[in-house]
Parts: C-alpha cells; sequence; structure tokens
C-alpha cells in the first residue's frame, strides 16, 4: 500500500529527533558513555523502592536497579520487555497477516500510549487534513467527536442498526465515488473508517464477523484504513469471540487501539497501537514531541503482565467480563422493572452501555442534564454521541459499570417518574 497518501501535512512534515536516535543506538550498547542525553542522574531520584500487594494478595517488588530505569526517560515506542509482551498477546489473539510482512509491505509494529484516548487523537492528527473526508459509525464515541471535529474534516455519518455498522448502507455512501478514483493522487475518497466493533460506546453493540469481512472488502475496494477502538475486546459476553480487524487484514490497512483501562486501570494511562508499520512510526515521531507513556506505570504493568502471563491474565479479563455482565443483567432487570413502555433498548453482548431511547419525546437533552440530576441521576443525553450535537435525540446512554444494582433500580426508578412526569 502507498501510506503516504493518507498523511496529513503535518505528519508528512515531521523528522526523527537526533537524541532519539543516539539514546537507541546506545542502548544497544551499555558500554557507551552517555554524555549525549540530557538524563536527569538516577542516583538522586528520591523514590528507591516500591512494593505494590495484588488482589491475590502476592506482590510485585520494584527494587533500587528497577526503579532507577521506572523513574528515568525511556524509548518513546515504549519499554521493550513490555513491547515484546503486548506483541506476543497481539500475535496469540489475532495473528495478523501483516505479522509476516516486510516494514515497507505494513509490517506489524506496535507503540505504547498514553491510554488509547492518546492513541486515537495522534492517529487522527496523522491522517487527517480540513477537508477530508472520514466515515463515522453513527452515534459514535463523544471523545472521539471531540477529537475530530477541530481537525475540519467532514465527518460523514454510517447508519448502524442493533449489530452496529450496517455494511450495506456504507456500501451506498461509497457509491459516491468509483473504485478506480483511489489510484488518482489527492482523490477525495474517504480516508478512515473508524468504529467500535465490540460494545460500542454509546450503544453496545457489536459487529459480526460477517458484517466485519463485508466492511473489510469495501475498505479494499474503496482503498481506505479501518482504525479499530476496540477497549471492550475482552468484555464480550458470548463465548465466542468475532474476529478482529486486525485478524483478516492482509492489506495492512487497520489502526487497532487497545487499552487496559477497562480491564486493569483507567488511572495508570496505558494503551498501545497495533498497525502497519510506516503508519506507526509516523505516531511515534509525533510522540517524541509530545506525549511519551509513563516508563514507571509501563514497567508496573509489565512486571504484572509478565508475572501473571498470558494465560493469567486472560483468566483475570475473564473474570472482569462476568463481573461486567452480572452487571449487565442488573441494569437490564431494572430496565425490565421500571421502563417498560416508557424507553426501548436492545441487549448489550460486550462492553458497559445501554442506549436507551426514550418514547413520546424527540429531545431528552432537558430531562437529562437538568431535571434526572436534579432528582440525582446522572446519565449522558444522545447529543453527546451525535456527529451534529444539535440535533434533539430521544436517546440516553446508561453506563452499567460502576453503580450498584440497587442503584441502577433506583435510578431507573427515577427515571421512569421522570420520563411519565415529562411525556
Ligand atoms: C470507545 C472508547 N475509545 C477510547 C476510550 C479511551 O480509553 P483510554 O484513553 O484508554 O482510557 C474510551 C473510554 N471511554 C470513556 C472514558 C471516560 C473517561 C472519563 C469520564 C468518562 C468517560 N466515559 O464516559 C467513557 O465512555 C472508549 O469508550
Amino acid at each position: 500500500m502507498d501510506y503516504s497518501q493518507f498523511l496529513s501535512v503535518v505528519s508528512a512534515a515531521r523528522e526523527e529527533n537526533l537524541t532519539e536516535v543516539i539514546g537507541s543506538l546506545a542502548q544497544k550498547n551499555p558500554s557507551v558513555i552517555m554524555i549525549s542525553g540530557g538524563l536527569p542522574n538516577p542516583n538522586y531520584f528520591p523514590f528507591k523502592t516500591a512494593s505494590f500487594t495484588l488482589e491475590d494478595g502476592t506482590t510485585i517488588e520494584i527494587g533500587e536497579a528497577l526503579m532507577k530505569r521506572a523513574l528515568q526517560y525511556s524509548s518513546t515506542k515504549g519499554i521493550p520487555e513490555f513491547l515484546s509482551w503486548l506483541k506476543d498477546l497481539q500475535m496469540s489473539l489475532h495473528n495478523p497477516p501483516t505479522a509476516k510482512y516486510s516494514p515497507d509491505q505494513g509490517q506489524m509494529e506496535i507503540c505504547v500510549t498514553t491510554g488509547s484516548q492518546d492513541g486515537l487523537s495522534k492517529v487522527f492528527d496523522m491522517l487527517v487534513n480540513p477537508g477530508d473526508n472520514v466515515l463515522l459509525e453513527d452515534p459514535s464515541y463523544s471523545r472521539t467527536l471531540s477529537a475530530l471535529k477541530p481537525l475540519g474534516c467532514n465527518i460523514i455519518k454510517v447508519p448502524t442498526d442493533k449489530h452496529g455498522i450496517i455494511p450495506e448502507a456504507l456500501k451506498e455512501i461509497l457509491s459516491r465515488w468509483r473504485p478506480e478514483d483511489a489510484k488518482k493522487l489527492n482523490n477525495n475518497l474517504p480516508k478512515f473508517l473508524y468504529t467500535v466493533p465490540n460494545g460500542s460506546n454509546p450503544s453496545g453493540t457489536s459487529l459480526t464477523a460477517d458484517c466485519k469481512k463485508k466492511i473489510y472488502q469495501l475498505a479494499r475496494c474503496y482503498d481506505f484504513l479501518i482504525i479499530e477502538d476496540d477497549p471492550y475486546y475482552f468484555l464480550q459476553f458470548e463465548k465466542t469471540k468475532a474476529p478482529s480487524f486486525l485478524s483478516m487484514d492482509v492489506d495492512g490497512r487497520v489502526i487497532r487501539c487497545d487499552t487496559f483501562s477497562k480491564i486493569i486501570s483507567a488511572g495508570l494511562r496505558l494503551g498501545f497501537l497495533t498497525g502497519p508499520k510506516p503508519l506507526i512510526d509516523r505516531v511515534i515521531l509525533h510522540m517524541q514531541s509530545s506525549t511519551i507513556a509513563s516508563t514507571f506505570t509501563q514497567i508496573l504493568m509489565s512486571e504484572l503482565l509478565h508475572k501473571w502471563g498470558q494465560k493469567g491474565f486472560l483468566e483475570h479479563v475473564d473474570r472482569i467480563m462476568e463481573f461486567y455482565r452480572t452487571q449487565r443483567d442488573a441494569m437490564l432487570a431494572a430496565a425490565d422493572k421500571w421502563l417498560k413502555g416508557l424507553a426501548e433498548w436492545n441487549i448489550p453482548t460486550a462492553g458497559m452501555f445501554l442506549w436507551i431511547k426514550i418514547k413520546g419525546i424527540s429531545n431528552a437533552y432537558q430531562m437529562i442534564m437538568e431535571n434526572a440530576l436534579e432528582r440525582g441521576v446522572a446519565l449522558v443525553p444522545g447529543q453527546s454521541f451525535s456527529i451534529d450535537s444539535s440535533a434533539p435525540t430521544p436517546y440516553v446512554r446508561a453506563s452499567y459499570s460502576f453503580a450498584s444494582p440497587d442503584q441502577m433500580d433506583q435510578a431507573f426508578q427515577k427515571l421512569a417518574e421522570l420520563i411519565k412526569e415529562t411525556v
């Protein structure tokens, strides 16, 4: 693939930072005398050791030598032991065809990000010029909309149903262009499709394998990238997981965003991008002059993951998934008890969210932003997830990740009272 056609003007202008080049060369030969980088002297770090107690009572120890590494600058793409663990995980879970490719063919590359939000914003910065056409599932994750809208691109809404993006609707949208246009320079074909394939935020939908295959074929035909933002991959409640776009990426056109926020910690701010090396390398260039993931949190996470091994990690995420399944079922029970006849919803098969359509009203904004909050219930109005945030919508997003079953029951009882008063 010709990746240069996808780069924004800003990304194409980015250059390798020399101190980074020298640092990585020196890392390969520890006997090198370092008088190049402005590294703080580790003998004067005030933190000497740390011990972390895990849920099973065992501990993770960070001794003096490891602490000196943890508090120091490190390679922008990520610390080596963490990257190799992540690569093994991606190979086991997705077995990307690109793992066997050469770098310029789109070889699978990984970089660590400060949460997947950081990764997403850098991917958008890498790809978007003002006026570019981009395809977004509708409704879409609110913070992606917040990141994309200021970049001045033309966001094209892709309709969804209870399974997510409707491939036939996407095909209809793309019929405005001819596939052969993709070969022309400066064509205005859409640059990418952004989707949350599992437990989508806000709608809770999950794409079937068949839909993903149809979407991927359309991406091949019209030559656009796929940004697979998948924070709820491990929160799929069905036993058989749908194959990821990364797993079917024979062209090297998928950029996958993973995060530890929903399965280990949101506060550690750790995610990672997996994608074609020519594109991931552009994100790394951006990171060299902006946010580099914390060495300390990478070391802490890497120590945990190496202690668990892949088997222990997957056992952990399965426990988390089972917890959110029971949370989902508690919220569905509360909805059945209080909202029947007043609202409509689909049963999420993954993730943390219930997407509720309130019946009898065209706009739920004031009900949610004023009346519900006054009664002590916090939900998110559907406008937050609309590409056109001024358009009225009867939808609201509820999250079952945090409240107890009893609190969910109370919340929906209050919401039911409010709907009856309003409608
Ligand atoms: C689809 C999709 N992609 C990326 C991310 C970002 O994950 P991270 O940067 O790796 O932590 C998310 C996190 N979603 C949310 C975050 C959040 C943070 C504070 C307050 C509220 C929040 N609500 O409501 C959210 O949905 C997500 O749902």
